[in-house]
């Protein structure tokens, strides 16, 4: 196995739980949405967002709340929704009422992978980017924004599909420093991880407390930590 020089990152189910996204996430945007259409239909700030829907969604903003609703409940991952709940949660980030619960292990270990280990760490989310900001820019830890450590931040949007090796395949090309061999993509998602390892990359899958049932042939067949201790120097 190659020496690790960059840990890329996923966010739900990985860094943070999955109740963190479902139950505080999710119904904060739900509890913004009808109010910040009001107040921002027509604003230059929020044109790209409201640009972003296909028009039969964006015509009014009955319309766009219903749609948005419709997708949350499915959680569907597509760009323009995942780019307005980044909108929807930053004036919750930024007055303190949400705060990323990062799980006890995370920090501690990124700080070691980097300060220790000398590795890169990066994020590779459906979030989108400014929302992985939020995230990692206002944690439940100390300290709490921890935005400094992070060398680089993929979405669906600069990168592609999480469930696509073409999407690894451009991460890495942006740093062809680092032979793609040297990256650990951690994920909760058995098939990011196929991905990932289809790339070239090296992957496990994490297993944290709320997170979906692994099946026997994913435990066969990656490797599954429940810490990001487990996996130690690099
Ligand atoms: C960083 S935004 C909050 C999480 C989110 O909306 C999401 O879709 C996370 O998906 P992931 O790819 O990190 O499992
Ligand atoms: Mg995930």
């Amino acid at each position: 196995m190659a020496p690790v020089k960059v840990v890329l990152l996923d966010i739900e189910g990985t860094v943070c739980p999955i109740s963190f996204v479902k139950d505080v996430l999710f119904p904060y945007a739900l509890e913004a949405l009808p109010g910040t259409l009001k107040a921002k239909w027509d604003s230059p700030e929020f044109a790209s967002y409201r640009a972003a829907f296909p028009g039969e969604h964006a015509g009014s903003q009955e319309a766009l709340a219903a749609h948005v609703r419709d997708l949350m409940s499915k959680d569907l991952k597509i760009s323009y929704l995942k780019s307005l709940q980044g909108y929807l949660w930053e004036t919750g980030y930024r007055n303190g009422e949400l705060k990323a619960p990062l799980f006890a292990d995370v920090a501690p270990q990124l700080a070691r992978w980097r300060e220790h280990n000398g590795a890169k760490v990066m994020i590779y989310s459906s979030g989108s980017v400014p929302a992985q900001k939020l995230l990692f820019g206002h944690t439940n830890g100390e300290p709490s924004n921890i935005l400094p450590w992070l060398s680089d931040f993929f979405d669906t949007v600069n990168a592609g599909p999480k469930q696509d090796k073409a999407s690894y395949e451009k991460i890495a090309a942006k740093h062809q420093e680092y032979p793609i061999g040297e990256w650990l993509f951690l994920s909760d998602n058995v098939k990011e991880v196929e991905a990932a390892k289809q790339a070239g990359m090296q992957s496990y899958i994490v297993d944290r407390p709320g997170n979906a049932e692994l099946s026997g042939e994913a435990r066969k067949e990656h490797r599954v930590v429940k810490s990001f201790e487990e996996i130690g120097d690099l």
